[in-house]
């Protein structure tokens, strides 16, 4: 059962994530235009667009994995200044792994397949510093349990699980240390309906209990319409269109945005 959407959160405080003037090509093809983006604290920015439009190197770019030819990524925390895309290495790893949590599409790209569960969500504590292993288990447990993931199967390496238990692994490595930003890409994709209804329920739950910053890339306009409070409609690279989800949906006013929602009803 998919909870309701609530209604858009009136924003009153500055972007925590701002993106101005990104472009990235990878020789030929042209993967991000001129990209501008803000999230605002406590809201989820949806991402929709056709395979190809861009979504996922946007995302890729928020989890400093990949460096565009021009722009600026700025994160509105105290401790972290200036452009992130002039980071060095190590700056970066360390900025992904404390304060922005992401969840794949492919939970290999996630997680260590034959390690226990817990011990994937125990590694993303221990690079930030954690050596207790008492407490390393029990942030681990209480991660995991806030996933929605069964407790029983703790000690289970991910490639025994379920897809959607493995989303939910993945989902408590991201939030283990409680990050400013959530990623998702595709978090739902590929897994059976009555699935990937349930792992929306949790992702809904978790943004309603404890307000996390998300940003979710999805080619699915339900999975975006159950979550997102602003939406951006990608194509080709560049944004089109964006806006307060109802009105993008109910009311679009790109042409490719209007085609996108109508081949959905
Ligand atoms: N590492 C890469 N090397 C070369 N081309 C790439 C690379 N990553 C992305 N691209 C290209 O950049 C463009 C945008 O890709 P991207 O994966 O961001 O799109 P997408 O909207 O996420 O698509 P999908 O929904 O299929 O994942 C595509 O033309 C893609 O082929």
């Amino acid at each position: 059962m998919i909870l309701e959407r609530d209604p858009p959160r009136i924003v009153t405080a500055a972007p925590l994530v701002q993106m101005h003037g990104v472009n990235k090509s990878y020789g030929p093809v042209v993967a991000l235009r001129d990209v501008h983006v803000a999230v605002y604290p406590g809201e989820v920015l949806g991402i929709v667009g056709e395979s190809g439009s861009g979504k996922s190197t946007l995302l890729r770019m928020m989890n400093l994995e990949e460096t565009p030819q021009s722009g600026s990524y700025t994160l509105d925390l105290p401790d972290v200044d200036g452009n992130l895309f002039d980071l060095d290495r190590f700056s970066r790893r360390m900025l992904c792994a404390t304060r922005i949590g992401i969840v794949y599409q492919n939970p290999h790209l996630g997680l260590l397949m034959t390690h226990s569960s817990s011990g994937n969500v125990a590694e993303r504590l221990l690079v930030a510093g954690e050596r207790r292993f008492a407490v390393l288990r029990a942030k681990a447990t209480s991660a995991l349990a806030a996933s929605e993931f069964p407790l029983e199967r703790l000690d289970a390496p991910p490639i025994e699980l379920s897809g959607g238990m493995q989303q939910r692994v993945q989902l408590a490595k991201a939030i283990a240390l409680e990050p400013a930003l959530l990623l998702l890409d595709e978090p739902t994709t590929g897994l059976d309906v009555s699935v990937q209804a349930l792992v929306l329920d949790t992702l809904k739950r978790l943004q309603q209990d404890r307000k996390i910053t998300m940003v979710i890339v999805s080619h699915d306009l339900g999975v975006i319409r159950t979550l997102a409070d602003r939406v951006m409609v990608m194509r080709r690279g560049e944004v089109v269109e964006a806006g307060l989800a109802d009105q993008v949906f109910q009311d679009p006013q790109h042409a490719y945005t209007q085609q996108l929602v109508h081949a959905k009803l």
